[in-house]
């Protein structure tokens, strides 16, 4: 019988996500993957929260700039992503479309700001056709718009461990 796979993907600009997967990756073991695009993300908050909505309203799916080797291989995949306008990013609707997910195990992530994850995991469901999908996760991370980078060290990292190892024995 061939082995389970685990693959850890994630979206992340300002880090926070990155620290989820991290934590998630630490517990779980597996591979990480960095979602990332081809053309760099905007340095400015105001400018990414300008072209994120532009992509959303186009739904546009913005090139990638890599590929995970041998997706086929995996048999459990966590996806995270931040939260963008109460929807999930539309470089991450990029990664789910480029791969037959048929038949895999996904687990999704989210971080956001503190004002909901609106639509997003709806999105990652209906964008995985014939994936079993499980209960999610959502943690919350940075307010970029607010100045708030990446907060996910110290003493709230060791909660969002906690958060994380709670949510993988509910769903085991
Ligand atoms: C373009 C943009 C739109 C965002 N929209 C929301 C939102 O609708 N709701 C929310 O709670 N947070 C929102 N956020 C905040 C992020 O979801 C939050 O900071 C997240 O932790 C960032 O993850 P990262 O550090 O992995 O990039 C937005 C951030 C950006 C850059």
């Amino acid at each position: 019988m061939p082995q389970s796979k685990t693959l850890i993907a994630y979206f992340s600009r300002t880090g926070n996500t990155k620290e989820v997967a991290q934590l998630i990756h630490a517990q779980v073991g597996g591979d990480l993957f960095a979602i990332q695009t081809k053309q760099p993300l905007p340095a400015s908050f105001e400018e990414q929260k300008t072209e994120a909505q532009a992509d959303q309203d186009a739904n546009r799916r913005p090139a990638l700039a890599n590929q995970v080797p041998n997706f086929a291989e995996y048999d459990t995949i966590y996806i995270g992503t931040p939260t963008w306008d109460m929807a999930l990013p539309q470089p991450v609707a990029s990664f789910l479309t480029s791969y037959d997910l048929q038949g895999k195990t996904i687990f999704p992530f989210a971080t956001n700001a503190g004002f909901g994850t609106g639509t997003l995991f709806n999105q990652i469901k209906e964008l995985a056709p014939g994936a079993t999908v499980k209960p999610s996760l959502t943690i919350k991370g940075g307010n970029e718009g607010a100045g708030q980078k990446l907060v996910i060290t110290g003493d709230y990292q060791a909660e969002v461990n906690q958060q994380v190892s709670d949510w993988l024995t509910a769903n085991q």
